[in-house]
């Protein structure tokens, strides 16, 4: 009896504890924000109302550092978020996986994503990491060039030539076609789930009561997410399936499928087939929206910039002067192609900001960040300096030439982040991305339609066009099919 309440009061000191110290260092890291500058916010509320304004947001992001200098503070109600967006500073926030994690955030996307890569932390991020890392090296990479290749001819071949086109809508189709083969290793129908994904993740933080999970998991937004990741997980199981009873009747894999190496993981480590489901419907989800987008805005600006268009188009057809599809080796060739898409990246990062909680302090130039500090993290902020990007809003792909791009800093260009939580798929999205775009500029002019040539940004997971991008498509010759 002594002995079992020995036991009690050792466990309840330990929570005591425990919660000493997240009090501290939520007491600490208020300390930490309220004397630093940010922008004006509402009593209680912070900045939540900013968060639907994305004129302002692009603003502040786009003149972070002149309001503010190296770093600011926004409210979400009484939790402190800091934006760190110098190169330096990045550099010591990113490479250090143990001084930071991935934040509270990521668990609000689990709902509809489930775990994987981008959502788990600790001990299972790191060996799944590891195992899936080993097939996204460049040679793992180049098997998909030719479903990148065929589909993008297939559907630049049945691209009407209209006077106004939604481009954002044709580009996330392809996008999800090319994912549907490489990734799973099937075709894409029109009904499949993967077309009618949303995450409700700034819905939520717009309505913060529905933070708290045990209020969310009642509401109407999470049964859908539920369902939403239900219908996912079980589309992928299906497929998974599938293909173990092929490979059962030993059905020879030509061109294997990122699916087919998930299939080899599970046989031969400790990849479970819950693995092998949740981290193909996370790659179905993170190869989405944020190659779309890209995609979308580099025509966007090459129709913008008619001059930069003809240059690359010049560069694609001394390349590639034949109107027969294209190798491998000639989209490698292709490096103003690639310049153009990082400037897009630069000024559009599809992942505008990605978030950290700091796991012990952290020592930056002029600031010690507090344990338990929320970061963000703003490619978009960090790509518009003017001290690292003369001119930020001017579009221009020579920043990236081989010569140039020794001028720009470690961590002043990170689309896909940087350090060890980096991005897994950014080799597959350069060649994928590179593949589409040579095939759509070899075959058609882009223009920008009257009354529609502004293009504005509205935040979600990802960035996107807040009304889509409408742009006049015209045939340069009779495209090639096979
Ligand atoms: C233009 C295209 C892309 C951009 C800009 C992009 C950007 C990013 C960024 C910024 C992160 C870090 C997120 C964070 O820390 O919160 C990330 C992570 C990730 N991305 Fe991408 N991505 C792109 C394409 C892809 C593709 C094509 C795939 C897969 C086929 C992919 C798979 C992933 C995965 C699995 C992670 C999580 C990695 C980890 O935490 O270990 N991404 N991406």
């Amino acid at each position: 009896m002594g002995r079992n309440i020995l036991i009690w009061i050792f466990f309840l000191l330990l929570l005591v504890w425990k919660y000493i110290k997240v009090l501290k260092n939520y007491i600490r890291c208020v300390m930490f924000s309220a004397f630093l500058p940010g922008p004006e916010g509402l009593p209680f509320l912070g900045n939540i109302l900013t968060l639907k304004n994305s004129d302002r947001l692009v603003d502040l992001g786009t003149n972070a550092s002149q309001y503010f200098g190296r770093i600011f503070r926004a409210w979400v109600l009484f939790l402190p978020f800091v934006f760190v967006y110098e190169p330096d500073d990045l550099k010591i926030i990113l490479s250090n996986s143990k001084a930071s994690e991935k934040n509270f955030l990521y668990c609000i996307m689990h709902t509809f994503i489930g775990d994987g890569l981008i959502t788990n932390n600790g001990g299972k991020w790191k060996q799944n990491r590891r195992l899936v890392q080993h097939y996204f090296q460049i040679h793992y990479i180049e098997n998909y060039f030719d479903i990148f290749a065929n589909i993008s001819q297939e559907f630049t071949a049945n691209l009407s030539t209209k006077k106004c086109v939604k481009i954002t809508e044709f580009v996330n189709s392809l996008v999800l076609n090319i994912l549907h083969k490489a990734v799973l290793g099937i075709s894409s129908t029109d009904d499949n789930p993967f077309r009618r994904g949303e995450l409700l993740i700034l819905k939520r933080i717009l309505k913060p009561w529905l933070l708290l999970e045990t209020v969310f998991k009642h509401s109407d937004m999470s049964k859908r997410e539920r369902r939403q990741n239900i219908t996912l997980h079980q589309y992928v199981k299906k497929v998974l399936n599938e293909r173990l009873c092929e490979r059962k009747k030993k059905k020879i894999v030509t061109s294997p499928s990122l699916l087919d190496y998930f299939i080899e993981l599970m046989e031969t480590t400790r990849f479970s087939e819950k693995d092998v489901v949740n981290e193909s419907v996370t790659f179905m989800l993170a190869g989405q929206d944020s190659v779309g987008a890209t995609i979308a805005f580099t025509l966007y600006y090459l129709a913008k910039h008619q001059d930069i268009q003809e240059k690359l188009l010049k560069e694609i057809t001394d390349v590639s002067p034949e109107n027969v599809p294209y190798s491998l080796d000639q989209i490698n060739r292709m490096t103003y192609l690639e310049q153009c898409i990082k400037e897009t990246m630069r000024l559009a990062p599809s992942v505008p900001i990605i978030s950290r909680v700091l796991t012990s302090d952290i020592v930056l130039d002029n600031y010690t960040l507090p344990a338990g500090l929320n970061v963000f993290i703003s490619p978009f902020i960090t790509h518009r300096l003017p001290h690292i990007f003369k001119n930020p809003l001017n579009y221009d792909p020579e920043r990236f030439s081989s010569e140039n791009l020794k001028k720009i800093p470690s961590h002043g260009f990170i689309p896909y982040s940087a350090g060890p939580r980096n991005c897994i798929g950014y080799k597959f999205a350069y060649l994928q991305m590179k593949t589409i775009l040579a095939t759509l500029i070899k075959n058609y002019r882009f223009k920008l339609i009257p009354g529609k040539e502004n293009l504005s940004f509205k935040y979600r997971v990802t960035l996107r066009a807040k009304a889509g991008i409408f742009l006049e498509i015209v045939p340069r010759s009779k495209i090639y099919v096979d």
